[in-house]
């Protein structure tokens, strides 16, 4: 076992997305993750579902798509339509978490829910049966090459710890600040994914740094 890494397109190049798309489908990604930011849940801005439409057709990778924006149940459909595989909506951007969740079901996708680092694993247990994936943010949300908060830990623990006692099936995710170190202490947490932007593509050899994280959490 190792845990599956899910490289961040915020750090990519866009004007060569295609290349560093193949790039790390070829080192042994298993996912791509996109960050949608709308400049208000964050004060950044980046990309709608052309991305992901565009994205589709290049890559048999799983499209992760993170919704960092209000009220993210206004973008689900779209997002499901342009061909994402997960959506992901963070518990703080909606009052109706459940029904964004449902939402995101209903299109026959998995649906994610996301927690920041100054919310507690308790504000999405109610959820934890209806979902395929957790992401806990390992940084505050908004922007890439951030270092990663070593007290998400203990919820990456509290929500291992859940799964195994209720018998749930959903990946732990981490994202922001991961590297080598990191992930591996993630890994050990209970975390099953790691997205990794700026570790993967800011220096040399993307695959290089995949094959790495893939060794640093070798069982
Ligand atoms: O969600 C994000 C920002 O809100 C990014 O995915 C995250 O920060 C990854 O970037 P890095 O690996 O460079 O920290």
């Amino acid at each position: 076992m190792t845990i599956k890494v899910a490289p961040s397109i915020l750090a990519a190049d866009y004007l060569n997305l295609e290349r560093d798309v193949k790039l790390v489908e070829d080192a042994g990604a298993e996912m791509l993750h996109i960050d949608v930011m709308d400049g208000m849940f964050v004060p950044s801005i980046s990309y709608g579902p052309g991305w992901v439409k565009a994205l589709r057709p290049v890559t048999k990778m799983i499209l992760d798509v993170h919704l960092m924006v209000e009220q993210p149940e206004r973008y689900i459909d779209t997002f499901a339509e342009a061909g994402a595989d997960i959506i992901g909506v963070h518990v703080e951007a909606t009052q109706h978490i459940h029904r964004a969740l449902q939402q995101i079901k209903g299109h026959g996708k998995k649906a994610e829910v996301v927690i920041n680092p100054g919310t507690p694993v308790s504000a999405i247990e109610s959820v934890l049966n209806m979902v395929d994936q957790v992401l806990v943010m390992t940084v505050n949300p908004g922007f890439g090459g951030q270092k990663f908060l070593p007290e998400t830990l203990q919820k990456i623990e509290r929500l291992a710890s859940l799964k195994k006692s209720l018998g749930y099936d959903f990946d732990i995710q981490i994202d922001g600040g991961a590297n080598d170190e990191t992930s591996a202490m993630a890994y050990k947490a209970g975390a099953t994914v790691a997205v990794a932007g700026s570790y993967v593509y800011d220096k040399v050899d993307p695959a290089a740094k995949i094959a790495r994280l893939k060794e640093v959490t070798t069982d």
